[in-house]
């Protein structure tokens, strides 16, 4: 479904690499965690694969559309299909959960939905089976700013798929969360996977990692040092690190 291969970028005058060869082959519904020491390249990897930044050579195919030959139709898909989580979601505080997850996010709505907040009544519904989904029903109508960390994470997960995403990339979604709200972000990542075949591909820390993803991509200096499906980090992996 989305193969990459051989992607490189280079920073700076000295034209540092920072990403060297990286090659993935990612299934729908595969839960991907990112772990690698500081500065090893996982959120930069990620960005490339969001189109947030450019690399300087390798492929990068999905669904058989390679993205580079074919840009303009494999943007509009990532834009539509895709969905980047920060790890402090941009809501707007003033608005309820509820509103946050029909108006989406500004690349994905329409200037006078955004202006006027006006919704269709299906719309409405869809929003609420999803909200409901993720175990957030009785606070839709609450604003935004009233709601935990993880309760924003979790909406913002709302927000991308009632926009229609197939494919969440998350930089450390669980960030600065108590452990419970962690455990619940991680929970609705992982049923996504599992029940709706959405894939995850998100940079965690590696207990996290070990407990929820179903594969686990080490990083280090720019290159993948180890895939791992259905299993614990051995000892001399976690040397790796
Ligand atoms: N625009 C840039 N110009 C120069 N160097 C950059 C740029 N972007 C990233 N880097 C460098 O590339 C390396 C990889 O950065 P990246 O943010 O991907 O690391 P990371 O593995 O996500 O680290 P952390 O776990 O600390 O977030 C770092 O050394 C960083 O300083």
């Amino acid at each position: 479904m989305i193969n990459i291969k051989g992607l490189t970028k280079s920073v700076g005058v000295d034209k540092i690499q920072i990403l060297k060869d990286v090659s993935l082959e990612i299934q729908r519904g595969e839960m991907i965690a990112l772990v690698g020491p500081s500065g090893s390249g996982k959120s930069v990897f990620l960005r490339c694969l969001a189109l947030k930044e450019k690399w300087d050579k390798g492929s990068f195919v999905i669904d058989g559309e390679d993205i580079q030959k074919n840009s303009f139709l494999g943007k509009r898909k990532i834009k539509r299909e895709w969905a980047y989580l920060e790890q402090n979601p941009h809501l707007n505080l003033n608005r309820t959960a509820l509103k946050n997850v029909l108006i989406g996010q500004a690349s994905q709505t329409p200037i006078w939905r955004m202006a006027t907040g006006m919704v269709r009544s299906d719309d409405y519904m869809g929003a609420m089976d999803v909200i409901e989904q993720l175990g957030l029903l009785e606070k839709a109508h609450q604003k935004s700013d009233t709601l935990s960390g993880g309760e924003r994470q979790r909406i913002a997960i709302a927000r991308a798929l009632v926009h229609g995403a197939k494919v969440i990339v998350a930089d450390e979604p669980v960030i600065g969360l108590d452990p419970k709200s962690a455990e619940s972000v991680m929970q609705t990542l992982r049923n996504l996977c599992l029940e709706e075949r959405v894939t995850v591909i998100s940079v965690l820390p590696l207990e996290l990692a070990e407990k929820y993803a179903t594969r686990i991509v080490g990083m280090s200096e720019g290159k993948i040092i180890f895939d791992i499906s259905g299993r614990r980090l051995t000892s001399q992996e976690r040397n790796l690190m």
